[in-house]
This record gives structure tokens, C-alpha cells and sequence, in this order.
């Protein structure tokens, strides 16, 4: 279990960028951690790792403190492993020897067929030859998972893992990462800002906002009732009006065109006018003035500027 109890820290004195946190992970959990730039997602996954001298607090692995790079000559503690942004791999040699680097010497069949699977995981099987300084930026990326993978590690740390790779690679690749670790029960913290890292594969979400943790819990849970916009808007495009004098966060998929004679006496609906739509692949996000408030909601085609419609709002929650 990792267990961080009230820490604080600051590069400066002046700046403080966390301020008392507090929280806890099992063994094999995933927890993914979002929160618009520079709120202190990395510095976080620092802190967890032992690359800071935190002002307050403390952190346990398991009965082992974590501790920063005064009391270790090498910063880091070898139990997790952490990839950063700036990977840093060794350019002149190949894939698959960035990966061994990493495994023992005395034991080269087994170190091959590790190499083998990790290079599976991350799906660069055919690129096991290649030099690192031969490959994209994103394939850099996937050669610094599989190396922080080599020694399994009890918990991973990942700063903005798929950054780099294109949507359909990173899918694929999201699945299979995520399942390998969940089979070997290797924890796993993302810094993030896809909704997909954490609404598909986290077991718990944390939202960090002005130096504080706002939310902790099950995405399923956090998705569905925001507490404010700032946290909605991690998902989706959010709607922030006010329905019948009550202050509310919609998405756009809460938002129905319906015919008048299907009005539903259970929800609230109104009538909009159309002011624009825009083409998002599987369907089109619709902007419509209503009361004088601008609304984006779902439809399954475009609509005509002017156009009057009906909107049903589902039952929604209160925002402050
Ligand atoms: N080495 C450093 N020295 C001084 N300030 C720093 C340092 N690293 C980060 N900061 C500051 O600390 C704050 C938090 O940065 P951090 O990198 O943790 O944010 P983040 O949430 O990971 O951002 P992003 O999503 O853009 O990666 C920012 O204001 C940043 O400017």
C-alpha cells in the first residue's frame, strides 16, 4: 500500500505547488491524476518517487519510507520506477538493448524472452534492432515503458505516457499496457490529461487544483457527478447554465433534441434556436441559444442555422 500523508512542497519558498496531501494505494491499483497544466501532476509523481525533499509529510511504500535525494546518494527508490517526460535513453544502441541494459547478464536466454515480451507489450517487435536515435518521438516513449518495466517493479510512475503516439497506436497500445500490468499486479500512477487514461483504465482518479486534491475516487463516480466545471471539463465540453433558477454542469450528451410531442413531463425542456454545428466524426456538437444562454449538445447530424428546436435537459446535478 502506498500511503502519503499530509505532504507539502514547493520549488521556493514562496511557491508552494502541493499543499497538504493526502492519500492512499493498494497494492496493483491504478490511479491516474489530472488537473489543467502546471497544477503539479509531475511534481507529484516526483515526489512519490524520491526525486524531492518534501518540506512536510510523509510517504510509505509498503513499511519502506520514501525519501528524497538528501538521503540518497542515487535519487529514486528501486522498488518503482518512474518514466518522465524527457525519457532518457541511450541513442547509439539498439531497442532491444535498451531494454536488456536492464536485466541480469548472467542470465541471457531469460533476459531475451523478457525482451521479447516487453517488446510485445509495446508493440515494437520489428523495431527491436533499430537505434534509439533512429526513432520517433513516440516510439521513444514506448522504448522508456518497456525499459522501466524490465526489473518488474511494484509500482510504476508514468508522466504523460502517450503523449506522443497517435491515437491509433495508442489505444492498442493502452490495452495491452494496462492489462500486463494488472497481471502481474504492478501498481501504476499516469499523469495525465486524457479522459481515456482514466475513464477506461484507472481504478481511481485525482483532480488537483490550486496547489489542493478537489476530487479522489472512482472516475465512473467523479464523471458522473462533477462537483465543478474545472472537473467536467477534464471529460467533455461542459455546459455551465442555469435550468428553472438552479445553477448546472451538463454535458452535451445530456442535452436532447426531442420532437414537441415526445416532451417528456419528467425533464425540463425549452426551446433553442440554432447557432451553429460542427462535425466531430460519429456525430455533431450542436451550439443553440437558449434563454439567452449559449448550449452544445449532441445530434446525430448537422442542423440548420435559425433552426427551432426543443431540448430536454436530463436530470442534472448543482454545481457551486
Ligand atoms: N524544477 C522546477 N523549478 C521551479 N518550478 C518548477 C519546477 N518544475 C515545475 N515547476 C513549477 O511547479 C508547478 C507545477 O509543475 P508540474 O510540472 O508539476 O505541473 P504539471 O501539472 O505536471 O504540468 P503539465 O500538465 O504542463 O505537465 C508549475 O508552476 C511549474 O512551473
Amino acid at each position: 500500500m502506498l500511503k502519503v500523508v499530509s505532504i507539502s512542497f514547493g520549488y521556493s519558498k514562496r511557491k508552494v505547488v502541493l499543499d497538504n496531501f493526502s492519500f492512499q494505494l493498494k497494492v496493483g491499483e491504478h490511479l491516474c491524476i489530472m488537473g489543467e497544466s502546471g497544477c503539479g501532476k509531475s511534481t507529484l509523481l516526483k515526489a512519490i518517487y524520491g526525486l524531492l525533499d518534501l518540506k512536510k509529510g510523509t510517504i510509505f511504500w509498503k513499511e519502506n519510507q520514501v525519501l528524497g535525494p538528501k538521503a540518497h546518494l542515487v535519487p529514486g527508490m528501486d522498488f518503482f520506477k518512474y518514466v518522465a517526460q524527457d525519457f532518457d535513453l541511450m541513442p547509439y544502441i539498439s531497442v532491444a538493448e535498451n531494454i536488456k541494459k536492464f536485466l541480469s547478464r548472467f542470465y541471457p536466454e531469460e533476459s531475451e524472452l523478457r525482451t521479447q515480451e516487453l517488446l510485445e507489450v509495446i508493440e515494437m517487435t520489428s523495431f527491436a534492432n533499430t537505434k534509439v536515435k533512429n526513432l520517433s518521438g513516440g516510439q521513444k516513449q514506448r522504448v522508456a515503458i518497456a525499459r522501466a518495466l524490465a526489473k518488474e517493479p511494484q509500482m510504476l510512475l508514468l508522466d504523460e505516457p502517450f503523449g506522443q503516439i497517435d491515437n491509433f497506436k495508442k489505444n492498442s497500445l493502452r490495452r495491452k499496457l494496462f492489462a500486463y500490468l494488472k497481471e502481474k499486479n504492478i501498481a501504476c500512477i499516469v499523469a495525465t490529461h486524457d479522459k481515456n487514461d482514466a475513464l477506461s483504465f484507472a481504478d481511481k482518479l485525482m483532480v488537483i487544483r490550486n496547489k489542493r486534491i478537489i476530487a479522489n475516487g472512482a472516475p465512473k463516480e467523479i464523471y458522473n457527478a462533477p462537483s465543478e466545471k474545472y472537473i467536467a471539463a477534464l471529460f467533455d465540453d461542459v455546459n455551465e447554465i442555469t435550468l428553472k433558477g438552479t445553477h448546472v454542469l451538463l454535458y452535451p450528451n445530456q442535452i436532447k433534441l426531442i420532437k414537441n410531442k415526445d416532451a417528456n413531463t419528467d425533464l425540463f425542456s425549452a426551446q433553442a434556436t440554432v447557432l451553429n454545428s460542427y462535425f466531430k466524426g460519429s456525430y455533431w456538437l450542436i451550439e443553440a441559444n437558449f434563454d439567452g444562454q449559449i448550449v452544445f449538445f449532441n445530434h446525430f447530424s448537422d442542423l440548420e442555422k435559425h433552426t427551432e428546436v426543443t431540448l430536454s435537459f436530463e436530470p442534472y446535478k448543482t454545481s457551486h
